[in-house]
């Protein structure tokens, strides 16, 4: 098992957050987290990554319990949480931005050829020599997902990638979700169920900060404690 979480849990000046969270994640796995607004979606891979200190729990990453191991260790042994760990640099071509994201294990020639290799895979080939910040916001996303590839992450966290993004880049995201399974572990907090249904192996339901299902999309799909959650926020 590549990640591992038992009994996980956090309260915030007693509001509880995540309530007592176990959770397996397969190597080579696509799981989708899914649950309503304030389910603890974003607490939860928080604990994961590193960014939040659990009230209580653990996290084993690949056999080593990693519960209060910092984030920049975490990310050494091979997580990445795209949408936090790495910050674009918006005055710098696209192509640099990803260049210095590779270059937390990568030297010299290999950098610009794994730069490279990674724009090609989100999309963003043309616009290498650009400067990031005046690429579109769905192209930002896709250059922080790139920033995040570059680095051969073992288990890539994505934390509502979608968010933002036009039909096509939407598009483009599921083919490159499809092309990344079976070769790197997925952890994808998702909003758009139809990106769901379409990319995940299995979906984990979170609803009051605790594990409510876990199964197919399918599962998930037809199953009446989840559909009944969803109705209960609106
Ligand atoms: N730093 C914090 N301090 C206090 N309360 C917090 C903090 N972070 C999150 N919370 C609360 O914890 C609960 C879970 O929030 P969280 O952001 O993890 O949910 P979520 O499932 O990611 O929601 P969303 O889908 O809206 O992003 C919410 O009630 C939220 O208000």
């Amino acid at each position: 098992m590549l990640l591992k979480v038992r009994g996980l849990s956090k309260s915030f000046d007693g509001l509880q957050a995540v309530s007592g969270v176990d959770f397996d994640l397969p190597q080579g796995e696509v799981r989708a987290l899914i649950g309503p607004n304030g389910a603890g979606k974003t607490t939860l891979v928080g604990m994961i990554c590193g960014r939040i200190a659990p009230t209580s729990g653990t996290v084993t990453f690949d056999g080593e319990d990693i519960t209060r191991l910092p984030a920049h260790k975490r990310i050494l042994k091979g997580m990445a949480y795209t949408f936090q760990i790495t910050s674009i640099f918006p005055r710098l071509p696209v192509q640099e931005n990803v260049a210095l994201a590779a270059r937390r294990r990568l030297q010299g020639r290999a950098v610009e050829a794994a730069a490279a290799e990674a724009l090609g895979r989100v999309g963003l080939k043309a616009q290498a020599d650009e400067d990031a910040g005046n690429l579109s916001y769905g192209h930002q996303r896709l250059l922080e997902i790139a920033m995040g590839l570059v680095q051969a992450p073992r288990l890539l966290i994505l934390d509502e990638p979608t968010q933002g993004l036009s039909e096509g880049e939407i598009e483009a995201f599921k083919a490159l979700i499809r092309a990344l399974a079976g070769e790197t572990t997925i952890l994808l907090i998702e909003h758009n169920m139809k990106v769901v249904m379409e990319t995940a192996d299995t979906v984990s339901v979170l609803n009051f900060g605790e594990m409510l299902a876990e199964g197919t999309p399918q599962q998930i799909h037809e199953n009446a404690d989840v559909q009944a959650a969803y109705l209960g926020t609106g």
